[in-house]
């Protein structure tokens, strides 16, 4: 009877006061947001401690890697961007929070990105958050990601810088313009195809976007890229079982896994729920016939599922981030033309000694400028933009100077370390020297904050990849064609990898040194 009645008073008390009631609600809500997380102490924007709406719509606005740039230039090493999150502005910190024990594990920013198999999010090396399956699964692929093995590729890329030039080609003939931006992702595709299923993925043939896949990992990067920012919302978002069932399309991710299928499907059979076919594993030196040749020997290694979850995650990984990091170079090289010349020059003489398509090796033996080219193009330009986020272990952590209480949001931005002007003088100019000509002290400097490929037990596995492919076809591009620049700027636009376009260019033949055929 006294519980009824209390329950009455209680029920009579929220019926006359719904709007105090909600509002205090909402005040200690707000209040536990900005007092109760223990680094209220740590300066950032006024907004940002008592919400997460500001992170998410400094994110959504497509500029954060500036915001957060200035946020550290006012406030210092730390800077607090959500009730729960600090970006750290502290190359010293690296080790410390991308170790290689992973006690640091990333946060529910990573898991919105895996794909459903079987109609259930099925976690690649990217997105798990349990460092101990990842080990066991980065065990079982990291091998076909080394760059011993990657090599034994190598003319499947000339294959596909063939083909490249043979198009470009067309442009200067008919004194075209050409989006060389949207062309060096369609060779970034295709050169990841070679490496994963032997075989290119039609990009270069067709000129174009091939079964919406470009558009489709636009629109996840950018759900991603928001929506990670408020990841609670996920759930009821394309996390939501049901919604797939209502509304098939919005299951874009699984364009990820209908493409990848389909191209296992020209080299094996593979029903879409069913058990692939190892019969196919003998002699190819890319990853799916490495993984089934593992599979053929001995089924409990390697399951059908992992096999296509790390195939899926190189056609969603691998070809943005290496095209972003091209079309900077190119991009820096053309507003820069003291540089092209320099390195334009270090190509022609050494053109006596180069094969038809630059050899990674030679890339790397004979054209030190080159390597510096590279790598300034992908410091002034890292392709990821956002934090990379972790949580902190429990028990907290001393950080920068500060003390940080578990279960925090903390993290890096490559774009912060890179745009730090006590470490890279002038870090708005783009200067491969610096690279060359530092003393060793300063190089170890640059060194220890160039964050273009993340570190630690997470590091990108797809790097190599990458390097092998900048490596050869940057110098190819230029031995091959003049490139001129026909907007002053390009647009970018950071949807957790910093996207750009209008890289439209003039091409002209260049008389060749070398007796190269064309
Ligand atoms: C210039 C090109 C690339 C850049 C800048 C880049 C950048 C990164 C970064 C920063 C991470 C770490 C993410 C984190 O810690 O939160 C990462 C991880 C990863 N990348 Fe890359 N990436 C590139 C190319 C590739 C390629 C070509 C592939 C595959 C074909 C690839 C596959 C992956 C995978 C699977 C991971 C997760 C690794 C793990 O957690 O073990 N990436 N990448």
């Amino acid at each position: 009877m006294a519980s009824q009645s209390s329950l009455a008073v209680v029920l009579h008390f929220v019926q006359s006061y719904p709007v105090p009631i909600l509002l205090s609600i909402l005040a200690f809500y707000l209040l536990r947001n900005k007092y109760g997380k223990g680094i209220s102490q740590i300066p950032g924007p006024a907004l940002a401690g008592w919400t997460s709406l500001w992170r998410f719509n400094n994110v959504r606005e497509g500029r954060a890697h500036w915001t957060i740039i200035d946020l550290h230039k006012k406030h210092g090493k730390l800077v607090r961007t959500a009730p729960d999150v600090v970006d750290v502005a502290d190359p010293a910190m690296i080790p410390v929070i991308y170790n290689i024990k992973g006690d640091f594990t990333k946060t529910g920013f990573y898991p919105i990105q895996s794909i459903s198999w079987k109609k259930k999010p099925r976690h690649n090396l990217f997105s798990t958050r349990n460092e101990a399956f990842h080990r066991e699964d980065k065990k079982k692929v990291a091998n076909a990601f080394s760059m011993t093995s990657l090599l034994e590729m190598e003319h499947a890329v000339d294959d596909c810088s063939k083909l490249f030039m043979q198009k470009l080609r067309d442009f200067p003939d008919k004194g075209e313009t050409v989006d060389l931006g949207a062309w060096l992702q369609y060779y970034a595709f295709d050169v990841v195809g070679e490496f994963t299923f032997q075989k290119k993925l039609g990009f270069l043939e067709k000129g174009g976007d091939v079964d919406d896949m470009i558009k489709t990992i636009e629109d996840i990067l950018f759900y991603s890229a928001t929506i990670g920012q408020v990841p609670e919302l996920h759930p009821y978002l394309l996390g939501n079982p049901i919604l797939p069932h209502l509304l098939p399309q919005m299951e874009a991710w699984n364009s990820v896994l209908t493409f990848t299928l389909k191209a296992i499907n020209s080299r094996t059979s593979l029903a879409r729920d069913g058990e692939i076919s190892t019969s196919d594993s003998s002699s190819g030196k890319d990853m799916l016939s490495r993984w089934l040749s593992v599979k053929a020997t001995d089924d409990l290694k390697i399951s059908t599922e992992e096999i296509v979850v790390h195939l899926s995650a190189n056609v969603f990984a691998g070809s943005d981030t290496t095209a972003i990091a091209l079309r900077a170079i190119i991009y820096y090289l053309c507003k820069n033309p003291s540089c092209m010349s320099k390195l334009i020059k270090e190509i022609d003489d050494n053109e006596y000694r180069l094969s038809e398509f630059v050899s990674y090796k030679e890339s790397k033996d004979y054209l030190p400028y080159l390597n510096a080219v590279l790598k300034e193009g992908m410091r002034i330009h890292p392709s990821v933009g956002l934090l990379l986020e972790r949580h902190v272990p429990k028990g907290g952590v001393v950080i920068s100077g500060t003390w940080i209480p578990g279960g925090t949001k903390v993290g890096v931005n490559a774009w912060v370390l890179h745009f730090d002007e006590r470490v890279f003088e002038e870090p708005e100019r783009f200067w491969p020297e610096r690279w060359l000509t530092s003393d060793e002290k300063k190089l170890a400097e640059m060194e220890k904050s160039f964050f273009v490929f993340g570190a630690g037990s997470r590091t990108c596995v797809g790097k190599n990849i990458s390097l092998m492919e900048m490596g050869k076809i940057i110098p190819q591009l230029l031995r091959e064609f003049e490139i001129e620049l026909v907007n002053k700027e390009w647009r970018t636009k950071n949807v957790w990898f910093v996207q750009q376009s209008g890289l439209d260019v003039k091409l002209k033949r260049r008389a060749r040194k070398s007796n190269l055929s064309s």
